[in-house]
């Protein structure tokens, strides 16, 4: 806490956190323990759900048999925290008809909400006291039915309810959501913006609850805003609706100011041979940009009007999924061109040393070895691609190195240096 502070927000965001003193890239902004955490249905079994780390030999609560533990210091710890309170009524709850009528996100909420209510003893608690200074959601919808105990006041957990929406955040291991949480000093501390200079990861550890780590993305000078990103900035049609409905502010950040300028995007063509030639008109345009000069701001001057339907959500996507379905098995010449599409896509939208670029230039180096040991290629040809292939992998390692290791063992640069082994050997 001592490399930041809080300032008025200009905005209608209460308050901003500032950097104290300059903070270096890839420096370590902030640490908070979840409050409460909850895991997605399709991990649950798979992962403990004290320390959410993988384990195949989790034991199951014997009271409820729908917690697993992976030792009995998590288990412990989840007793002790808030699982006494639930886990003799947990299965009455999940078979009520509240429970069962609740759509999947809603669920989830539920159980979340019945996580962190079941901590509180009173309503005196200093930990509901914590929740409660965070700033309310715009709208105040009634809270799901939750399992706790009937002392707790239905006040409470409409007032903490009211929270959730706008201050949650989705937990991941390498990128990918396993789970939600309630970091309360996190969401204490800071605001939105689409072009982030810091970004959340997660650390498991063995006996733990999941721990945040605020990272910065680039070097932050004393007196900066540090802000993170509330949801995937490339969701760029839909990202000002999201702000408004879900957390009430409207986003002034540079790229939400560029996107204003532009005005209202327009549709990619539906004709394929049309997107292909669009794209590679996009392609074609960030080879003749400078590198550190790709991401759009208020201050980008000159955008050519013939491109901007590449910023259609609808584009982003059949570009991301033409790559998907292409990159593992091929045809790699589509993976590679889609692939370097969706990378030029990435480097307009979102600032640099985002992590998601680093994990996209990671799967594009990927897709060449792939293609290098599936395709029977001439010398000089595989002698190209392998360094295509090496150029990605240090573009990826530069990025991903300063978001650093993030959940689950074996990640992204454990890869990264397989394929370099792979890549010296062959
Ligand atoms: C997680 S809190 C952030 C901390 C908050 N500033 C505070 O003082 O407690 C989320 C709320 O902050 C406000 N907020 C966050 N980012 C903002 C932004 N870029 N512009 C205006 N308000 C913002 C919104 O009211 C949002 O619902």
């Amino acid at each position: 806490m001592s490399s930041i502070k809080l300032e008025p927000h200009e905005g209608s965001g209460r308050s901003k956190a500032v950097a104290r003193k300059p903070l270096p890239v890839g420096s370590i902004i902030v640490q908070c323990q979840a409050h409460a955490t909850v895991l997605l249905p399709e991990v649950k079994g798979h992962r403990c759900d004290t320390c959410h780390r993988i384990s195949p030999t989790l034991q199951k609560c014997t009271g409820c048999a729908a917690y697993w533990y992976c030792s009995v210091d998590c288990q412990t710890l989840q007793w002790q925290t808030h699982h006494r309170r639930i886990c003799k009524r947990f299965a009455k709850y999940t078979a009520s008809l509240g429970y069962q009528a609740l759509a999947p996100h809603e669920k989830l909420d539920a159980l979340l909400l019945s996580h962190l209510v079941a901590q509180l003893e009173d309503i005196n608690d200093a930990r509901l006291a914590t929740v409660t200074s965070l700033l309310p959601g715009p709208v105040e919808s009634p809270a799901p039915p939750i399992s706790c105990s009937p002392r707790i006041p239905e006040s409470v957990v409409r007032e903490t309810y009211a929270r959730f929406g706008n201050n949650n955040f989705v937990i991941h291991s390498h990128l990918t959501t396993f789970g939600h949480g309630v970091f309360p000093l996190a969401s204490r501390l800071f605001n939105h913006s689409c072009l982030p200079n810091a970004a959340a990861k997660y650390t498991l550890s063995a006996s733990n609850v999941p721990r945040m780590d605020v990272v910065a993305l680039r070097d932050i000078a004393q007196g900066e805003e540090i802000c993170l990103p509330y949801l995937d900035p490339a969701l760029l049609q839909s990202r000002q609706q999201i702000f408004q409905l879900t957390y009430g502010f409207e986003c002034r950040c540079p790229s939400c100011l560029f996107f204003e300028k532009v005005g209202p995007i327009p549709s990619p063509p539906t004709d394929t041979i049309q997107r292909d030639e669009l794209a590679l008109k996009l392609t074609q345009f960030i080879k003749a940009t400078p590198h550190d000069g790709l991401t759009l701001t208020a201050a980008t001057v000159s955008f050519p009007n013939d491109l901007l339907p590449i910023f259609h959500e609808s584009f982003v996507t059949y570009v991301a999924q033409t790559f998907r379905d292409a990159s593992h098995d091929g045809p790699y010449a589509t993976a590679l061109s889609s692939g370097e599409t969706l990378l030029a896509l990435y480097r307009l939208i979102y600032p640099p040393n985002y992590p998601q670029i680093g994990m996209h230039l990671l799967e594009l180096a990927k897709t060449y070895w792939n293609s290098i040991v599936s395709e029977n290629m001439d010398l000089a040809s595989e002698s190209a691609v392998k360094q295509e292939c090496r150029r990605y992998l240090k573009d990826a390692k530069d990025i991903l190195e300063i978001f650093g290791v993030e959940g689950d063992e074996d990640g992204p640069l454990v890869e990264i240096e397989t394929l370099e082994t792979l890549l010296q050997e062959s």
